[in-house]
């Protein structure tokens, strides 16, 4: 044990300090002040001193401690006299190690023994009302302490019971402990002793809690408090839980399933947290808990739901999984297991997608592209009634051959005919006109050409009813002479010739009629079943004449249209007017169509603000066969659009909206064009016993050698028919033309232009290039007996145009390109084309960039180019590199 201070011992033995200096200085010790330190020896001494006082024998001196020490529990016996002349009590005392002592009354040996007494009494009454009045002081901040806690949650006591419960012993503990007479050094004979021991049982001493007691108790009172907080907390929860259920229950509706789940599942949440006993458990998701109470809450469909999923001819993915209500990525792993690879934009068709939306559980409806369309257009011609039939306006196209003539005729038939009979003549070119004479009107379409004939029967128009088909008789039958007859005839529509520029010196219609005759166009007077007209668009010789035999063919063709009614009709053309919007010209191919009437164009609409004729007049209504511009569409519509009379916008719009969806599937569909894959299944299934090319070659020679091949394979099941062969690259027209009768191009040793390729690939047109002509008939001869075998198909891996050559001493000729398709591989073959036709094929014999060799040049990079054996290369010809590629097919 260490020294200690006479203040700090003196508390330890509870004797007032400066009795304790008198007691010390009675011993002998030399420590006089409050702060001097008293040694183990001095303590000693001090015992034995006090020791010697009380009547010890000094026996015991030698038995007694040498030194103070507290232990746990000691146990010692006291002799007490009880009262004058009687013996001395023993009394066995037991010392415990307490932190609180009762503090004993200053003994003085000095005074008398009642003086003693009294003094003893008074100053144990001064202590104990100083512990009462500390300790009822701490009572009362207690008690206030606990009223608070039990207001804050006296509803929620039992959840903090365990707690209190188990505190309660503590204080219980403390309390007996402080009935015991508690004494700290076994002075028996010391009346102060006596008093104490008197005293104590009936007063109990109330500790004296220390600093860290005092800690520990404000501690557990925090505790304690936290725990009541948190234990109100969870119950207030529970409660607003258990209501919030109970109103559940109470405003559950039989057809809302999904709210049961979610209660049944709350439900089996609650007893889990009461579980802990007033413990805060961990509660799951209470967001979720409060959301319930609120309006918006989510309900997890309990079944799956089934959609009636109407489908179109073709459908895009997307499209499709919107239908259902999931997402592409769904349709797409579907369409996966059924085998088939597709990407979100693409396409499939109908049977695919019914076996996909019935696979996925939901009910698919099959629907006709027209199905929509139909239904809208009954709408509209249901008030529509039998509409007597009126002869009606020939509709003429004039074709030919460059230079001879078209333009300078319609020219001239417009100037003078129509110029001439009406004020003002026309002032400008709508597209079509229409010509009055006495025995009936002419309407023109002001485009000639067969590409604009062609495009616009692609396009599904048939609009026109007579060819015009001028030959210049001073040149006769040239190239396009022929297209315009195959053109023509692929329409099934009826030809005049009119053999132009008759006025010419140099003019020899009969020559013309020969070679026209050869191409199985057999002028009347020789008594075929074509009328032949000897013209001059310069003099105007003939053109009346013209005119009438235009009438007397449609007598013949007897074109009738009623004249009254619902109009529609086809659009010639259309622009974007600065100042008036879209203008359409249409021409009228049944009724009359009136101003302030709703229009469907094509996916275009909208209600006619204004009318005008060819000569710009304003005009309120127009019949059949006449040619109108119309103001008031929503937008621009395409050559060859439809359009029609709808009774009101709605109509017009909702056919409008459709359309343009059809557009849209169309697009990403596989085209209808005619392929040579499937002719045979084609054929099987009863579908076409014609196949149809369109040949175009390098020459001549090898275009009628091709023809006359191909069409020899015709046999009992099938027809090959060349509706177009002629020379020279493949150009728009051609495309157009194949797919309006849907025919096969075949190239040979020819190439697509880049028009005729972006609607080749657009409409996914089946062109095949040849440069070998019996691989040409073979083909197309396994393809008729369903017999395709493995194909090798040439592919064009890269097109460079070339710009400037230069002579190099070591290759020759090399041409300075510009790769404008794809990439020019070194170790490919190549060809030469000049204006799209192969002029040469064999191997490239150099390729650089700059000055370096390289294996290959990108699109829209330079290169030079050295063909081997090769030096003829121009300026503007083109390279072609190809490779030979094997493709399985399959029928
Ligand atoms: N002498 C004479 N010259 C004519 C006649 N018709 C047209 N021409 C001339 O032939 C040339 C070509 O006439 P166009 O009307 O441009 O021929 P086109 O067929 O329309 O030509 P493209 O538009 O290039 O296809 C012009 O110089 C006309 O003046 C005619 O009857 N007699």
């Amino acid at each position: 044990m260490s020294d200690k201070t006479v203040q700090a011992l003196a508390e330890v033995v509870g004797i007032p300090l400066d009795r304790f200096l008198v007691q010390l200085k009675e011993a002998g010790l030399s420590a006089t002040a409050a702060d001097d330190i008293i040694s183990e020896e001095e303590k000693t001494q001090l015992l034995a001193h006090l020791r010697k006082r009380h009547g010890k024998a000094d026996a015991d001196t030698e038995a007694s401690p040498k030194r103070i020490t507290l232990k746990r529990s000691t146990k010692t016996e006291l002799r007490q006299s009880t009262a004058p002349g009687t013996g001395a009590k023993t009394v066995s005392v037991e010392v415990r190690k307490q932190k609180t002592y009762i503090k004993r009354s200053e003994v003085t040996a000095n005074v008398s023994d009642e003086q003693r007494e009294a003094e003893q009494a008074r100053q144990a009454l001064a202590a104990l009302e100083a512990q009462k009045s500390k300790q009822a002081a701490e009572d009362e901040k207690r008690r206030q302490h606990e009223a608070q806690l039990k207001a804050e949650a006296e509803k929620l006591k039992q959840a903090a019971e365990v707690i209190t419960e188990s505190n309660e012993p503590v204080i219980a503990e403390q309390a007996p402990k402080t009935e015991q007479p508690l004494i700290e050094t076994p002075i028996v004979e010391e009346p102060v002793v006596e008093a104490a021991a008197e005293v104590a049982p009936k007063e109990p001493e109330i500790p004296r809690l220390t600093t860290e007691e005092r800690l520990e108790l404000e501690k557990k009172e925090r505790l304690e408090a936290a725990v009541e907080r948190t234990a109100a907390k969870v119950r207030k929860a529970a409660e607003a839980k258990q209501q919030t259920l109970h109103k559940k229950k109470q405003d559950f509706k039989p057809t809302r399933g999904p709210t049961t789940t979610i209660a049944a599942a709350t439900n089996d949440a609650t007893p889990r947290g009461k579980g802990k006993k007033g413990k805060p458990g961990r509660r799951e998701k209470p967001e979720f808990e409060i959301e319930l109470q609120g309006k918006h809450k989510f309900e997890k469909p309990v079944a799956p739901t089934v959609h009636e999923v109407t489908i179109p001819e073709t459908i895009i993915v997307s499209d499709l999984a919107a239908k259902m209500n999931i997402k592409a990525a769904e349709v797409i792993k579907h369409l996966m297991k059924l085998g088939i690879m597709t990407t979100i934009n693409q396409a499939i068709d109908q049977e695919t997608a019914v076996i996909l939306v019935e696979e996925m559980g939901h009910k698919a409806i099959m629907q006709s592209e027209d199905d929509f369309e139909q239904e809208m257009l009954a709408e509209v011609f249901s008030e529509a009634e039998e509409q007597k039939l009126f002869p009606r306006a020939p509709i003429v196209t004039i074709m030919g051959h460059v230079d001879h003539g078209k333009t300078s005729l319609l020219d001239y038939i417009r100037k003078t005919r129509v110029a001439a009979g009406e004020a003002g003549g026309i002032t400008q070119h709508i597209g079509a006109y229409q010509v009055k004479t006495d025995h009936g009107a002419v309407t023109f379409l002001d485009t000639p050409g067969h590409a604009a004939f062609t495009a616009m029967r692609a396009r599904g128009a048939e609009v026109t009813d007579i060819v015009i088909v001028v030959v210049a008789a001073d040149d006769g039958v040239m190239p396009q002479t022929k297209e315009a007859i195959e053109h023509a005839r692929a329409a099934n529509v009826p030809i005049i010739v009119a053999l132009n520029k008759i006025d010419k010196p140099a003019a020899n219609p009969d020559k013309v009629m020969q070679e026209m005759a050869t191409l199985n166009v057999v002028p009347e007077e020789w008594g075929g079943d074509v009328q032949f007209l000897r013209v001059s668009a310069k003099v105007g010789t003939g053109i009346d004449e013209l005119i009438e035999a235009l009438i007397v063919q449609a007598e013949v063709l007897e074109l009738k249209a009623p004249a009254e009614g619902i109009a529609s009709g086809i659009c010639i053309e259309s622009r974007l007017d600065k100042g008036r919007g879209a203008v359409a010209t249409v021409l009228i191919q049944k009724g009359t169509l009136s101003k302030g009437e709703f229009v469907l164009c094509g996916h275009e609409y909208g209600r006619i603000r204004a009318m005008f004729d060819e000569k710009a007049q304003a005009i309120k209504s127009a019949g059949p066969s006449a040619p109108v511009e119309i103001l008031g569409l929503s937008g621009t519509p395409s050559a060859g659009d439809e359009f029609l009379v709808v009774q009101n916008e709605r109509i017009a719009r909702e056919l409008a909206a459709h359309r343009e969806d059809r557009k849209k599937s169309s697009r990403h569909a596989a085209a209808h064009a005619s392929k040579l894959d499937d002719v045979f299944s084609r054929m099987a299934a009863g579908e076409t016993a014609t196949l149809n090319v369109v040949i175009k070659t390098d020459v001549q020679g090898s275009l009628e050698a091709l023809r006359e091949s191909l069409v020899s394979l015709s046999n009992d099941e099938v027809q090959v028919k060349c509706i177009y062969g002629g020379v020279g690259g493949i150009n728009e027209g051609d495309a157009n033309l194949a797919l309006a009768s849907s025919a096969i191009l075949i190239g040979f040793n020819v190439r697509a232009d880049a028009v005729a390729r972006k609607l080749i690939e657009e409409k996914d047109i089946d062109l095949h290039y040849y440069s070998i002509i019996y691989e040409a008939i073979d083909e197309v001869k396994r393809a008729i007996n369903g017999m395709l075998a493995p194909d090798i198909q040439e592919k064009i891996v890269g097109l460079a145009e070339v710009r400037d050559v230069f002579r190099s001493p070591k290759f020759g000729a090399i041409a300075g390109c510009m790769v404008t398709d794809g990439n020019v591989k070194r170790n490919l073959p190549i060809r030469v084309l000049r204006e799209n036709v192969v002029i040469y094929e064999g191997q490239l014999e150099s390729l650089r960039r700059f000055k370096d060799d390289v294996n290959e040049v990108k699109m829209g990079m330079e290169c030079g180019i050295g063909v081997k054996n090769y030096n003829d290369v121009k300026p503007g010809d083109q390279i072609e590199v190809f490779e030979r590629i094997e493709v399985k097919r399959e029928i």
